[in-house]
């Protein structure tokens, strides 16, 4: 019926029992025929800020007494069904990809009202790459559309440093690559160690899952945390590769404490092996940030710039998704022509026709607008499982925001979580489909199962991936059979093309729907008051430790009880913080429980195993 690279939409069978695939799928999750085929309809109407769900009654009950249900107006008649699919499905044709809306239960009355908003949101995204300031609050402009379209940036030197990184990031990659570049020890560098976090490791993490080959010239590895024993893990599975491991330390900022930790601890682990770590050290940062001034003076062996201009989650297509994606084999320009290509399909103001406002205006139907329903993303492949995880920071960091433009309260967000299936239908989508309705679902379906020629059928006519077909459909049918909307998102392949198409599409729906629920996406006040706090924290320690150290200096040693050190550090009302503190060094051993447990609180009695004479009269 349906092949999708040249899509026909010649007349299936529209009587729901003779459906073969409907079969199937009810045969999957043993579903009696009639749950997938409710022949009613009620569309909703849906104001601009808040839908509202509609009570109707269904006689559905086996006694014939009525009880009401939510009805939220889903099209449940196949023929009406397949109108509306067909009606709503958008095609890339040069990227293969499919765009399905027809699970979400918008009404035209609802697109109606939304044209207005979607326009204006397609004027601020004009706007914003013709380099308006689109992130007020710190006076930046917000340029990675520019990253794969240079001739689009506003101006010339913008341009130029672009196509400049670009052409560096090529050079490098071929130079260390032919082993031109090579590691003190000798022969080829044959692995890379990325250090950093948030949008400096999601989208590098993603890519080289998705598309590193099976033997690629380099391997990669992550450091993305400040957990000790991780960093650990890390290093101890490079073993003697480390002297031929290319450490790309990833900060925007230059100063984010998990990414110096981390560079610090592997700096630490390079003396110890005797290796010169500057040789080895690649830095992708801003001019002139810590990082940046750290990897000039010490010299190592490249340094690529990350623009003010770009936000971290919206790195990919920049020397930060770049280099680690070159370096594995990836064919970046591939992915840079398919995020610009996707780029082009989204600059129409026809909505139908524009893949990220579709996107948009159905997440915004889906939530109310007000991020009331949580977007669970599916991808049907393993290498797309890191997804999930990219869009969440991507989504949530863009739209949970306090305020808007205007500076009312607002608490906006669009909660993303998923992993991958088939594997979560054996973990929650129990509760998806019968539990509470507090979602939607993104399918991502890959078309193509294996390389040309690879496949086999381990039953007749039936090959791996057609069960794997098979799930994602049935588990689409059979949540939409329970009023469980979802979208669809249909690649031919994983390929360079479709990655970048992917995160392109993705970009610019997080920046349509942040317009159109009037917010600014391209900050992030939040993340700086968990920071602040943590910074205090760790000033706390410092206070504790000296009064401690003070306290165990003394012949004989004077163990404080928990209140004792919260009156000499001046800080009683910060208590349980200080019994946290004790409890997290004495774990590690570096505080000494002389009296009671951590466990109780108010009766142990605590000093340290050393007195440091030095720190005293520090
Ligand atoms: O690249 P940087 O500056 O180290 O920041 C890492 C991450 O930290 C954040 O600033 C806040 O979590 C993210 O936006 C960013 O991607």
């Amino acid at each position: 019926m349906a092949s999708i690279s040249g899509i026909c939409f010649s007349s299936p069978s529209l009587k729901p029992n003779k459906n073969p695939f409907l079969r199937a799928t009810a045969a999957f999750f043993s579903l009696p025929m009639h749950s997938l085929s409710v022949p009613t309809r009620s569309p909703r109407i849906a104001p601009a800020h808040s839908v509202a769900r509609e009570i109707s009654a269904d006689f559905s009950k086996s006694d014939g007494s009525a009880f009401p249900t939510k009805n939220n107006g889903l099209e449940k008649d196949p023929r009406e069904l397949w109108r509306r699919y067909v009606d709503w499905l958008y095609q890339h044709k040069d990227l293969g990809l499919f765009l399905d809306v027809s699970r979400v239960g918008f009404t035209d009355e609802f697109v109606d009202q939304m044209e207005p908003r979607l326009q204006a949101a397609f004027k601020a995204m004009d706007d914003l790459e013709k380099g308006a300031i689109a992130n007020p609050d710190e006076g930046r402009m917000v340029g990675h559309y520019w990253l794969r379209s240079p001739d689009r940036a506003p101006n010339s030197f913008l341009k130029s440093q672009i196509e400049n990184t670009l052409d560096a990031v090529c050079a490098f990659t071929d130079d260390v690559v032919s082993g031109k570049i090579k590691p003190p020890s000798g022969g080829h560098f044959t692995q890379i160690l990325s250090v950093g976090i948030g949008g400096s490791a999601l989208g590098p993490q993603f890519v080289a899952e998705a598309l590193a080959p099976d033997n690629p010239p380099l391997k990669i590895r992550f450091i993305d945390n400040t957990d000790p024993a991780g960093i650990d893990h890390q290093i101890a599975q490079l073993g003697p590769e480390l002297a031929s491991t290319l450490v790309i330390v990833i900060s925007k900022s230059g100063g984010t404490p998990e990414t110096r930790n981390g560079l610090l601890e592997v700096q630490k682990a390079f003396r110890e092996a005797g290796l010169e770590f500057a040789k080895q050290g690649v830095a992708i940062t801003q001019e002139n940030s810590l990082l940046d001034n750290t990897a000039r003076i010490e010299g190592w062996l490249a340094r690529f710039p990350m623009f003010d201009w770009v936000g971290g989650r919206t790195s990919e297509m920049s020397a930060v998704g770049l280099l680690p994606a070159a370096l594995q084999g990836i064919n970046i320009r591939e992915m840079l022509a398919g995020a610009a290509l996707m780029d082009d399909a989204n600059r129409t103001t026809v909505v139908k026709d524009n893949p990220a406002a579709l996107l948009a205006l159905s997440w915004y139907w889906a939530c109310d607008g007000v991020g009331s329903k949580d977007m669970v993303v599916l991808p049907y492949k393993d290498s797309l499982l890191l997804f999930s995880r990219y869009l969440q920071q991507l989504v949530m960091e863009s739209l949970g925001k306090e305020f808007d433009l205007d500076g009312n309260r607002v608490n906006q967000g669009l909660t993303v979580y998923g992993n991958k299936g088939s594997t979560d239908q054996h973990a929650y989508i129990q509760q998806l489909r019968d539990g509470v309705h507090n979602f939607f679902v993104t399918f991502i379906e890959v078309l193509r199962d294996r390389p040309p020629g690879h496949d086999w059928e381990l039953e007749p006519g039936v090959t791996c991936g057609d069960y794997l077909f098979g799930m994602l459909q049935g588990t689409r049918s059979a949540l939409y059979a329970n009023d469980r909307e979802s979208i669809t998102v249909t690649v031919q392949e994983v390929t360079p093309r479709t990655v970048g198409a992917l995160v392109a599409l993705y970009e610019r729906a997080v920046g349509i729907y942040a317009s159109v629920v009037n917010i600014n996406a391209y900050h992030q006040p939040g993340v700086e008051a968990g920071k602040k706090a943590a910074g205090e924290v760790l000033a706390l320690q410092k206070r504790v430790l000296a009064v401690l150290n003070e306290a165990s200096c003394k012949e004989p040693v004077e163990p404080l009880t928990l209140d004792q050190v919260a009156e000499r550090c001046h800080a009683p009302e910060d208590i349980e913080m200080i019994y946290k503190i004790i409890a997290h060094i004495a774990a590690n051993d570096r505080a000494l429980i002389a009296e009671g447990t951590c466990g109780s609180p108010r009766g142990f009695k605590v000093f340290l195993g050393e007195c440091n004479v030095d720190e005293l009269y520090a």
